[in-house]
Parts: structure tokens; C-alpha cells; sequence
């Protein structure tokens, strides 16, 4: 029996991500609601009701609202917006998270999808606390650019605007409390917060995430190889999170977010000094394929029991 799919909010952003994914895949069915009734309450209750996956692609107050909706048992729900990440009954949506962590997913009834930020950040993170090599209470920062596309319609009408963009690049969460923090937090398993310091990119789409590490002053004084192994070891097989060789990384002057593309890939780089003593972890992504409807359409597959990677742009 095909799969009903409800997307709400299917004509934003991310909406439109996940419904070019689904297209052509003949296990799914997809309902959907005309322009006139895909923000009528009752029109969206139905719809919710009648699917048994729902993916929610709205905003937080929305998707809250959403949720209230649906009254129907066997209706499952993804959830791409920050309200659910760290709320009771919710299962993080990153299936690399940890070993087993897939397996919970596939039983979860409510699923909430990570931010585009800390998919990246956890991808570099999560392994190295996992292993021992970074200590739970280590300060860690993480910075990075972002492409204009990941604030939504309101923000690529500003970057798009006939005057022109409004910045080339610009810093942001200057007040140290952006909204991917606590989910960074809970789920690298760290006793403290990041400091995180975003920034957005005069570029459609894709995204570059950061994290520095003085190797010198950790316990243990791990080196880059030692990170790269505990990384490459996490993602071996896998067909979305891919590890670069240090050799390979070794020979690039640059990591471009030009260069990340329409893609549900998620790519890590391990940077070393020479000395030894420094390193610098890169994670690439498109916000909007594993960082928003990649990681919506691969958890919908984990729900549904199908191959993992149907649908993704890989
Ligand atoms: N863009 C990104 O890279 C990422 C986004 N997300 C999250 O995904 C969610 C969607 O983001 P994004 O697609 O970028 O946002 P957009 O603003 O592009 O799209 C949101 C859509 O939701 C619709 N909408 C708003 N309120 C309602 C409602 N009450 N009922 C039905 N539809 C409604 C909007 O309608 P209208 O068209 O009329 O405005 C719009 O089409 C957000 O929570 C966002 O934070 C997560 C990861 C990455
Ligand atoms: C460039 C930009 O503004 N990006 C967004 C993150 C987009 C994202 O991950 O979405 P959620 O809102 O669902 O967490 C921001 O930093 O708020």
C-alpha cells in the first residue's frame, strides 16, 4: 500500500525541496491542497489527518498549531522547524547521530528534523565526544556562512530585491542566543553551550560550518588524524556523509560555498597545522537539501521503511 505524504506549508521554501524529491516515486501518494485552502484550518485538519506521514514546513508557530491538528493515531509527523528539537516525545531527526540512533527513528512517531547548522556542526562534533577525543565540558565554538535561501522566502525576497542584495556577508547572533543552540548542545552531548557564530552569504543556496580546535590544550593532545579517524570511522559506508582524505584536503587552499550545490551530501574536511598542535574542522552542506528537505524526505523513507536514499539528490 502506497504511503500518504501531507506536506503543510508545501509552497514555502523548503516545502517546494521536499516535493521536487517526491516526485515520480510511485511508493508515496501525495496530498495536497489548492492555493485557496493550504492555510484554511479545516481544509489543513483533514489533510493531516488523512496522511500517515505529514511533513511540516512552517513556521514554529505553525507547526505547533499543526501538531494540535492531527487527532488521527496512525499519523506520523516530521517536523522541519526549530519548535520541536529538544521538546519531550520528539526524536532528533539526524540518523548519523549515534549507532542506534536510526533504529529509533524508524519506530518514532514524531520526528523532529534538525536545523541546517547544527546537522553540520553535530556531523563533526557528535563522533568526536562519542570517541573520547573531545571532553564534554570543552569550549566549543562554531561559526560558518550560509547561503540567503535558509531565511525562508522573507529573506531570499530581501537578497533578491531589485535594488540588489542587501549585504555581501554579514554576521549574525551577535547576542550569543540563536535558536540552533540548545539542539547543538544536547545532542554533541556537550555540558555547555557553543559559542556560535553564523553568518549568511550573498549565495542562493549551501553552507559552510566550522569548528576550530587548539588540539595543544585537550586532554590527551589528539591530532588531526586521530579526529579524521574517529570521523571516517562514524560515516564509513555511508552514501550521504562523506569524509574527505586528508590528503586530498591537504591540497586545498580553499572550501567554497559556490561550490556546494543543489546536494543531500553532507561533506567533512579535517584541516591540521603543521605543528600539529591545531585543526580545523569544515563541514559542507546545502541548507536546503540535508540541512532542511533531504534530511525531511531521508526520514520519511526511515518512517516508511524504504531505502534510505530514494528520492535524495546525491
Ligand atoms: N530554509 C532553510 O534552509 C531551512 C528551513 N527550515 C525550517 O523549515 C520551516 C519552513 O522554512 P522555509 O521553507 O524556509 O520557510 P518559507 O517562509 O519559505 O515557507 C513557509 C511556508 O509556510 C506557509 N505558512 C505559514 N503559516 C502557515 C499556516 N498557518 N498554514 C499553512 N501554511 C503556512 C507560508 O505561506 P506563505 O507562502 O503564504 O508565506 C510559506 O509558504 C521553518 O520552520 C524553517 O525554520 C529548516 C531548515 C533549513
Ligand atoms: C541564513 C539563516 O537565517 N538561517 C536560519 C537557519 C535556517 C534553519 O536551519 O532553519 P530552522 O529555522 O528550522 O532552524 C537562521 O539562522 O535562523
Amino acid at each position: 500500500m502506497n504511503t500518504k505524504v501531507f506536506i503543510d506549508g508545501g509552497v514555502g521554501t523548503t516545502g517546494i525541496e521536499i516535493g521536487e524529491r517526491l516526485a515520480n516515486r510511485p511508493e508515496l501518494e501525495l496530498l495536497t491542497l489548492d492555493e485557496a485552502n493550504r492555510k484554511n484550518t479545516e481544509a489543513r485538519r483533514d489533510a493531516l489527518n488523512a496522511a500517515d506521514v505529514v511533513i511540516l514546513c512552517l513556521p514554529d508557530d505553525a507547526a505547533r498549531e499543526a501538531v494540535t491538528l492531527i487527532d488521527n493515531p496512525h499519523t506520523r509527523v516530521i517536523d522541519a522547524s526549530t519548535a520541536h528539537r529538544v521538546a519531550d516525545g520528539w526524536t532528533y531527526g539526524f540518523p548519523e547521530l549515534e549507532p542506534g540512533h536510526r533504529e529509533k527513528l524508524a519506530g518514532a512517531r514524531y520526528v523532529a528534523n534538525p536545523g541546517c547548522w547544527p546537522t553540520g556542526f553535530l556531523a563533526l562534533v557528535r563522533p568526536l565526544v562519542l570517541a573520547g577525543l573531545l571532553p564534554t565540558d570543552w569550549p566549543v565554538t562554531v561559526s560558518g556562512a550560509s547561503g540567503y535561501s535558509g531565511g525562508g522566502k522573507a529573506m531570499i525576497a530581501q537578497f533578491e530585491a531589485d535594488g540588489g542584495a542587501p549585504t555581501a556577508f554579514h554576521s549574525y547572533g551577535l547576542s550569543l542566543t540563536h535558536k540552533h543552540i540548545p539542539e547543538m548542545t544536547r545532542y554533541a552531548g556537550l555540558a555547555y553551550a557553543p559559542i556560535f557564530a553564523p553568518a549568511v552569504a550573498n549565495v542562493y543556496r549551501g553552507m559552510l560550518v566550522e569548528v576550530p580546535l587548539h588540539l595543544r590544550a585537550m586532554p590527551g593532545q589528539p591530532r588531526a588524524p586521530d579526529l579524521h579517524a574517529a570521523l571516517s570511522a562514524a560515516y564509513e559506508g555511508s552514501s550521504i556523509v562523506n569524509v574527505v582524505p586528508m590528503a586530498e584536503s591537504a591540497s586545498l587552499s580553499q572550501v567554497r560555498i559556490e561550490n556546494v550545490g543543489a546536494t543531500d551530501r553532507l561533506t567533512l574536511f579535517v584541516f591540521g597545522s603543521p605543528a600539529g598542535d591545531q585543526a580545523r574542522l569544515v563541514a559542507t552542506l546545502d541548507n536546503l537539501g540535508k540541512g532542511a528537505a533531504g534530511a525531511a524526505v531521508q526520514n520519511l523513507n526511515i518512517l516508511a521503511g524504504l531505502p534510505e536514499t530514494a528520492g535524495l539528490r546525491l
